[in-house]
């Protein structure tokens, strides 16, 4: 079966791409023939003639540094024949890394998006494998780690093509993939794994005898991103599962040279190859960037007139979010451009993802997305990348606008930047190497205004409201919750204005945003009432009650504004009442048996309330009485624990006590029975009756001494049987009657 799986692997060579996402396990076998006879893997040609011996752009010394083309490099003919015809020359990138990663040599290696890094780590695993006499019995030698599924997928494929000479076996293990079971039984006798670090991680928890003790090569491709907190905790699992006698390589277009995160790894004398960092740009050459500022409320007209204007165009858009992605796919898709839409996020199925990526790899058409198809794919032939909303950060916008112009070819890219995000590209143009971004003026009267027909859509189609309005909750979440507050700062959205441009009727409540503006305000009304007096505070107050009235209407604020009197007088302290709110939520969770404490006008006290440095006016903690509660708390603690452990000795020699009585009964009940044993059966049956009632009435009589207990026992027991048949005899009767 794998022999006829793998035939189709080789005739795959022709195989058009939109077929390779069904990459199914079995079909990820590399393995065509055994190792050419005559030919020595382990051996490595001399370096050709021409080649200049010494050092290049790392630290270390190749014999191949000066070679330009794959065939002068000491590799198998296995893999020149993988490389052939698609790659004959290197890339800078390949040119500098490959002497050194052929040689064994941990490699941190930095260049431009689309300069062909994959390559450059690709050639190594095989090679390394390949050296090594790798088998199926070898089990793991090679993981390569991408952060998205998409990008694991693309490697995959890749590293399909430059090793399907070889008698190599690879697997693609990816989240979203229903036949882990399958993946299980087979993962042990893969020799390349080409994973996310989730699936990776639930095969090493999961997958009996999985192991990868026998590593060769780690690859860490867009490390920088593996690297980061979002995957810290897989990544550090992983990496303590793996021997650290190894070769690891990292790429990136945005390098991380953070010593913490090598020092995760424990790279070994590392050759650190930046080819561009003599660059006079940070992003490819043939890449034209422009900026422009779009107001919020604008940006979905200005998107719609973009794709009007390129409909013959590739176009990646990027949104901040899945539901916004969600929202404007369903609604331009609705408005019918002229243009084949498509939409990536990571709420979707994988199967489907996978097929929408290879699909855009095919065909004109825009594609929206989230980050997700930010780092590493390489659609081919992206005339625009349009981010809509604005990168986090720097490398993030790098990476994104790195989709297009990818290798030789050209590329346009255009950055929204709202007013208040201007700050982002004075950031963009003061970075070293420089990125060649310009800033241009829409061209106001070319915009196609959408927001009337995105309202009669959200009427027409009901559904559409719900999306719309995750949209706007989500991208403003987004924003919220980013990093650089230089940039963005929620609090300067025309919020209304953008609800109205998504066709929303009415303005959804956020309460994440009321909740910030009431903590900055309020922080503002303090020092005004310390500066300026009574008045000024109370103007204030009624400033914010207006503000955030008009954001919503449900959260909190409205209370206020009973709080202010018709003649303007000082309302009871705002913070005062934040206070409350605060202390009203710590009694919601506070511990079962915890008593609540009310003041004279009935309002809960916190629990700290007592310890609170009246003096100080800040209602702030006073540490030394603090420290005296606790010691108390200790005190009474340790108490308590006395009091239970005597208790709980008592209890314990109480029951064993019993059961001793209780055993020892047994004991005697079964030695009469033995002595009796000569009687008549029917003698024997009342004895027996005698002698279960005898233990049960016994349990009673713990006290009892040795012989006298004897007796006092079988009369007393006798007296117990006579009572109770007297009483059952009676009860029968009275119910007879
Ligand atoms: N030596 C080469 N000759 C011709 N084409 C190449 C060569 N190396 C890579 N390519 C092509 O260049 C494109 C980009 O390569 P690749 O995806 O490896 O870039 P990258 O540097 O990893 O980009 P990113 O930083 O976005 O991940 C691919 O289509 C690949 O096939």
């Amino acid at each position: 079966m794998r022999r006829s799986k793998f035939k189709n692997s080789l005739s795959g060579k022709q195989r058009r791409l939109s077929e390779a996402h069904e990459i199914e396990l079995l079909d990820s076998w590399i393995e065509v023939m055994k190792p050419d006879s005559g030919t020595n893997p382990l051996s490595i040609p001399p370096p050709p003639p021409t080649a200049p011996v010494g050092r290049i752009l790392g630290g270390g010394f190749s014999p191949y540094a000066g070679c330009k083309l794959f065939r002068q490099l000491p590799i198998s003919q296995k893999t020149k024949d993988g490389l052939a015809p698609k790659y004959t020359e290197m890339s800078e990138i390949q040119r500098a890394s490959l002497p050194h990663s052929l040689c064994g040599r941990d490699i941190l290696g930095a260049a431009k998006t689309g300069s062909g890094k994959t390559l450059a780590f690709i050639i190594p695993v095989i090679e390394t494998l390949y050296r090594a006499r790798w088998g199926p019995e070898d089990g793991v030698g090679s993981i390569i780690i991408s952060p998205t599924k998409e990008l694991a997928g693309q490697l995959f494929e890749e590293l399909k093509t430059v090793g399907k000479h070889h008698s190599l076996s690879a697997g693609l293990l990816i989240g979203g993939r229903k036949d882990v079971d399958e993946e299980k039984q087979r993962v042990n006798s893969l020799n390349i794994l080409v994973c996310t670090p989730g699936r990776l991680l639930q095969h090493m928890d999961e997958t009996p005898n999985f192991e990868c003790s026998q590593l060769q090569v780690l690859v860490l491709d867009e490390a920088d991103r593996i690297l980061d907190a979002g995957f810290k905790m897989e990544v550090d699992a992983i990496i303590s599962q793996l021997p650290k006698q190894r070769q690891t390589l990292l790429f990136s277009a945005t390098q991380t040279k953070s010593v913490k995160d090598l020092a995760r790894l424990s790279l070994k004398d590392p050759e650190y190859i930046s080819v561009h960092a003599e660059s006079v740009t940070a992003t490819p050459e043939r890449l034209k960037q422009i900026a422009m500022i779009v107001p919020l409320d604008q940006k979905l007209n200005m998107l719609w007139s973009f794709i009007k204007a390129n409909l013959h165009s590739k176009i990646l858009v990027f949104l901040s979010s899945c539901k916004e992605v969600k929202f404007v796919y369903e609604a331009f898709k609705k408005l019918r451009p002229g243009i084949p839409l498509k939409c990536l996020h990571g709420r979707m199925k994988q199967n489907v993802r996978m097929a929408i990526y290879l699909e855009f790899c095919e065909k004109t058409s825009v594609l929206f997305s989230t980050d997700v198809a930010s780092r590493g794919l390489d659609f081919p032939g992206v005339d625009w990348v349009v981010q809509v909303d604005c990168p986090e950060d720097i490398p993030a916008y790098i990476h994104r606008v790195g989709r297009t112009a990818r290798f030789t070819s050209e590329g346009k890219s255009v950055l929204f930047l709202l007013p208040s995000e201007k700050e982002m590209f004075t950031k963009l143009q003061a970075v070293e190497p420089k990125i060649p971004i310009q800033l241009k003026k829409p061209k106001t009267e070319k915009l196609q205004p959408i927001s009337e027909l995105l309202s009669s859509l959200l009427v027409k189609y009901p559904d559409m409201q719900h999306l719309a309005k995750r949209a706007f909750v989500t991208y403003l979440k987004s924003i919220h919750l980013q990093r650089d507050r230089d940039v963005f700062d929620v609090s300067k959205l025309p919020i209304e204005e953008f609800a109205a441009s998504l066709g929303l009727p009415m303005t959804p409540k956020i309460r994440f945003i009321s909740q910030k503006q009431t903590k900055q305000k309020a922080s503002v009304e303090t020092i005004h009432e310390q500066e300026n007096g009574t008045k000024v505070v109370n103007r204030e107050m009624q400033s914010i009650d207006r503000s955030n009235m008009e954001i919503e209407d449900d959260v909190l604020l409205p209370k206020e504004t009973s709080l202010i009197d018709a003649e303007g007088n000082k309302p009871a302290d705002l913070s005062t009442r934040v206070l409350k709110k605060k202390k009203l939520k710590i009694n919601v969770h506070r511990p079962l048996g915890t008593r609540v404490k009310y003041d004279e006008e009935g309002n809960v006290i916190p629990p700290l309330a007592a310890l609170a440095d009246m003096d100080s006016g800040d209602g702030a903690l006073h540490p030394d009485k603090v420290k005296e509660r606790y010691a108390k708390l200790r005190e009474e603690m340790k108490e308590r624990d006395k009091e239970d452990k005597i208790l709980h000795r008592e209890r314990l020699r109480d029951r064993r006590t019993k059961e001793k009585i209780k055993r020892k009964r047994w004991r005697e009940g079964e030695e009469e029975v033995d002595k009796e044993d000569g009687g008549s059966e029917s003698d024997d049956t009342e004895k027996g009756k005698h002698k279960r009632s005898k233990i049960y009435f016994d349990s009673d009589n713990d006290d009892d001494e040795k012989k006298g207990k004897e007796n006092v026992g079988v009369s007393a027991d006798s007296v117990s049987i006579a009572e109770q048949e007297a009483l059952a005899l009676k009860l029968l009767s009275s119910m007879h009657s």
